[in-house]
């Protein structure tokens, strides 16, 4: 692949990483998904169970990617207050929770019952 074919990867890579730099959220959900991918190693996860989890990351990494786009183009052209501002920022915070949710629910609903055979049966 030539030099300028790889450009659109160094792109996206660029904005992974100036995100996980600069927005704590999204180190908390690598230290989150990190501890998901642990468990489920030392638990044997099945595959369909590894479909869910790793959906369930990619969800809440790809929400909180759009969530900084929206945050940082609104700062851009809206500095000042202003309702529609509120209201992209508001909306876009609200991707990030409803994926967050899904993937604790998911997280739980796989986990849980595992958890509870190890330690308590
Ligand atoms: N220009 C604006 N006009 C109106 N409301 C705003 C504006 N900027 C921020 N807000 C309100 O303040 C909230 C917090 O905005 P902020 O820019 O601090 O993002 P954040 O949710 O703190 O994101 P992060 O924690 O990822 O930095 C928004 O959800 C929105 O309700």
């Amino acid at each position: 692949m030539s030099k300028n074919g790889l450009r659109p990867f160094a792109h996206a890579w660029n904005g992974i990483t100036a995100t996980y730099r600069t927005e704590r959220n999204f180190k908390i959900h690598l230290t989150f998904s990190l501890a998901a991918i642990a468990l489920g190693i030392g638990m044997h996860l099945s595959a369909s169970d590894w479909c869910w989890i790793t959906l369930c990351i990619a969800l809440v990494f790809v929400a909180e990617l759009i969530n900084t786009a929206i945050e940082s183009v609104v700062n851009l052209v809206s500095p000042a207050y202003h309702p529609l501002a509120k209201k992209a920022k508001d909306a876009a915070a609200g991707a990030v929770l409803i994926a967050a949710v899904f993937s604790l629910v998911v997280g739980g609903i796989i986990f849980l019952p595992k958890l509870w055979r190890h330690f308590v049966i």
